[in-house]
């Protein structure tokens, strides 16, 4: 057996990192930056004002009062987007607005709601200190510098900026196409009525929902039946443009293993993981594409998401914290683990306000079917491999989800 560390390390060697690619901004949320990017313009990119008011020199309105007004004529009138703005002469004033060009020869603008708000002659209300209410060519980013660098997470202030310093493309961590493959004979999908012995299909729109979540691209193959031939026949053509492919079932120690037997010869290699649920696992590449086999059981295919394929992928997509949140809690109830193994139980995390400790409670029993009791759930509470029992009100480990 194999530990849960170990395998998530070669599940992530095996997925790599995306090489980089140019991406428009509309597609790039949620993506990695994959190279520094230099910002072409300065923010902002020419000295402007804050506000909507005059554009003075601090000399001409020194002493200025609202029973003592200092009156000027208004020379220009500079909205935001003039591009051609005419110096400002001594004892004159511009009447401008919020994110206009400052006219050379003002050192500062008075808010028009400490003047008259005139439009040929102003009367200014209040004196002005140099510099007041303008904003500065590069004070937020200077031109030919870094304004974002690789690695960072791109939200939407990342691509406000990138937008902001005149880009329209990203180098980025292209997110993969994953092709989910559920196999079983027994798997039905709606509206075919059940028959005894069949079950709904789920694992892959659980899967689906986990890829989409972290921006990989995801194509769906529902239900292949339990047949080698069946399984080949159905992937190979779909493999050119997969860049991962994730099954679920057919792996364990019965007859009909399909994933196990359609693999044999590929470079997959099957194994028990040190877990529960989850332990059997597979994975590897086939005809140049990497594979991870999941095993069936829903809550399995979940717990493997989160403990290696979530991380790997995240990996892949250049982010460098792939780790889900860990803390402490103090468990409601005494829980058993499986000796050797790193058992993954379904919980509900609560941290009351002043509380230092929060508490944690166990959704449903250990089986690996037990889906109901994951809806319910926020966290997994992680029982290490040396451990067989806890008893209630001991701290325990806990993944917040
Ligand atoms: N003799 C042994 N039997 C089993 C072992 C073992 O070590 N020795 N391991 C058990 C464990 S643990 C697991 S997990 C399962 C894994 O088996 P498979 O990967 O071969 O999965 P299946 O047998 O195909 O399915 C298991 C279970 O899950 C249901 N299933 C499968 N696919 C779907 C799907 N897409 N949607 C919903 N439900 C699905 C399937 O019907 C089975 O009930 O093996 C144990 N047995
Ligand atoms: O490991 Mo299986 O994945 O417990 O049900």
């Amino acid at each position: 057996m194999i530990s849960v560390d170990e395998y998530r390390a070669t599940v992530t060697d095996l997925l790599g990192t995306r090489k980089p690619a140019e991406f428009p901004l509309a597609d790039c949320a949620g993506l990695v930056l994959a190279n520094d990017v230099r910002a072409g313009v300065s923010l902002p990119p020419f000295d402007n004002s804050a506000m909507d008011g005059y554009a003075v020199r601090a000399t001409d309105v020194a002493g200025a009062t609202g029973a003592t007004p200092v009156e000027l004529p208004v020379a220009e009138d500079i909205p935001a987007g003039r591009t051609e703005v005419p110096p400002l002469r001594p004892g004159t004033a511009h009447r401008i607005m919020t994110g206009a060009p400052m006219p050379s020869g003002a050192d500062s603008v008075v808010m028009v709601e400490h003047t008259d708000a005139g439009v040929e002659r102003v009367r200014i209300f209040t004196a002005a200190q140099p510099g007041a209410h303008i904003r500065r060519t590069g004070e937020d980013v200077v031109g030919g510098t870094v304004a974002l660098s690789a690695g960072s997470v791109l939200g939407p202030a990342q691509l406000g900026l990138a937008a902001a310093v005149g880009l329209d493309q990203l180098p980025v961590h292209a997110p993969p196409k994953v092709l989910v493959v559920s196999t079983g004979t027994e798997l039905v999908l709606p509206p075919r009525q059940l028959r005894h012995g069949q079950i709904y299909e789920s694992n892959s729109v659980m899967l689906a929902a986990g890829l989409r979540a972290l921006g990989c691209e995801v194509e769906l193959v529902r239900s292949v039946a339990d047949d080698v031939d069946t399984f080949r026949a159905t992937l190979e053509p779909k493999l050119d443009g997969a860049d991962l492919v994730v099954t679920s079932g057919g792996v364990s120690a019965g007859a009909y293993e399909v994933v196990k037997d359609a693999l044999a010869d590929a470079e997959v290699h099957f194994q028990k993981v040190a877990m529960q649920p989850g332990g059997p696992q597979g994975c590897g590449s086939w005809l140049g594409v990497p594979f991870v086999t999941l095993p069936g059981n829903p809550v399995s295919v979940l717990v493997s998401f989160e403990a290696f394929l979530r991380p790997a992928l995240l990996s892949m997509l250049g982010h460098t914290g792939t780790d889900r949140q860990h803390v402490r809690a103090r468990l409601t109830e005494a829980l058993r683990s499986p000796s050797g193994k790193r058992q993954f139980r379904r919980g509900y995390y609560t941290q009351s306000q002043g509380q230092v400790t929060g508490v944690v409670g166990p959704r449903g029993g250990p089986g690996s079917h037990l889906l109901a009791a994951f809806t319910q759930a926020n966290c997994l509470i992680v029982l290490p491999e040396e451990v067989t029992e806890v008893a209630a009100d001991s701290e325990v480990d806990v993944l917040l989800l």
